[in-house]
């Protein structure tokens, strides 16, 4: 597993990273706010040899196209086998960067240096990179660990408040699935108010384990997708629309279905969902959308990739703070939990 470093000043420690490892070369990869906002804090301790490339933020550039201009890049600039790329931004940047560098020359080492809260709780950690594909969520990519996270809050100063509210849901999720004191000891009306260092390195430590315990998702790790099946779904149907939703946002609305799925599937009580429902719908308030949108919904719920033999399986809820997975749900269940997350609306 990769080792995760907290740093409380990025550009010394860094420095003292980079020290200790041995590259022929070193590449940076970022979107363009990240260039903006993040490069300055480390620009100071990088070889002046470093090559950077930077390309246009948000999730529709997760794709193959940006992947080719990233391996041009790279072959352009004569990077080799021991060429170190780090990769500079959220979760899009880690997914789409550690993809590039996994496969570049059959694969190069990387280190993640997260600068959304999405990234430093969740995205950074656990080797799964990739981008999208037709329009499905992470449907091309690779397990493989980077060498190295390291996460520093400072990063965050410059993150926009929706962007914080995204990785929230993250961090409600790693409550939900593995620990219910954790969950409960959240803020959810005052969720800008928290003790962020605490709840990055609870959250990291919570992916960390169940990633230990199952790098490439044959079992336990399937837990961690909890929200995402719906969720994903969501994320893909908005993309690209002048209604798109962030990834924790989509992740929301699937956690809000799922739990009413958790409910009627597995032994998550009524009030649990309900506490659920209530914690969720106060932080992101609810996302409307006709009831004629639900078909196409569930046919990109048929992309999931824990499913099998035509078969949806998913991650849901014994009760708050623990998680079952493998757990085969059938379309028109689906459709009644999104018409349940529609009646919430107040
Ligand atoms: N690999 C995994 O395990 C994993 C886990 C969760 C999510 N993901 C993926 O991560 C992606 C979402 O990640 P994200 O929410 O970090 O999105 P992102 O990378 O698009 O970053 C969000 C926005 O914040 C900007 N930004 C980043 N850092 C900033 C900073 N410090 N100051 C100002 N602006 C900054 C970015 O430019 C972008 O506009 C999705 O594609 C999702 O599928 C992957
Ligand atoms: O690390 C994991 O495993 C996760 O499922 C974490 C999720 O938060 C993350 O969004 C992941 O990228 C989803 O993976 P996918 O296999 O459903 O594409
Ligand atoms: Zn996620």
């Amino acid at each position: 597993m990769e080792t995760v470093l907290f740093s409380g000043q990025i550009a010394n420690d860094l420095k003292k990273f980079l020290g200790h490892l041995d590259f022929s070369s070193l590449g940076i990869i970022m979107d363009d706010n990240t260039q903006k906002f993040c490069l300055p804090l480390i620009e100071e301790i990088l070889p002046e040899s470093a090559k950077t490339f930077s390309f246009p933020a948000g999730e529709n550039q997760k794709n193959l196209e940006t992947c080719v201009h990233i391996w041009e890049w790279m072959t352009r600039e004569g990077f080799d086998r021991k060429t170190l790329i780090i990769n500079l931004g959220g979760g899009v940047t880690g997914d789409m960067g550690g993809f590039c560098a996994a496969t570049y020359k059959r694969g190069i080492k990387f280190i993640n240096i997260p600068t959304t809260l999405l990234s430093q709780v969740d995205a950074s950690v656990g080797g799964k990179l990739g981008i999208d594909f037709q329009g499905f969520k992470n449907h091309i990519g690779v397990f493989t660990q980077p060498e190295a996270v390291i996460i520093a809050v400072e990063f965050l100063k410059t993150l926009p408040q929706r962007e914080f509210r995204s990785g929230f849901a993250e961090v409600l999720k790693h409550g939900l699935i593995r620990n219910a004191d954790y969950f409960r000891s959240l803020k959810n009306e005052n969720w800008q108010d928290q003790a962020w260092q605490e709840i990055i390195e609870k959250s990291v430590s919570i992916k960390k384990d169940v990633v230990e315990k199952d790098p490439k998702e044959s079992g336990l790790r399937k837990i961690l997708n909890f929200g995402h099946t719906i969720g994903h779904a969501f994320e893909s149907f908005f993309l690209g629309t002048d209604k798109h939703l962030l990834h924790g946002e989509a992740i929301a609305i699937g956690m809000i279905c799922e739990a009413f799925l958790s409910a009627k599937k597995c032994s998550l009580s009524k009030d649990e969902m309900e506490e659920i429902e209530k914690s969720l719908l106060s932080v992101f308030g609810h996302v409307e959308f006709s009831e004629n949108d639900i078909p196409q919904i569930i046919q990109l719920c048929a992309q999931d990739k824990k499913n099998e033999a035509n078969t949806l399986y998913f991650s849901l809820l014994r009760r708050i703070g623990e998680c079952d997975y493998q757990i085969p749900v059938t379309a028109q269940e689906i459709h009644e939990s999104i018409q349940h997350y529609r009646s919430l609306k107040l």
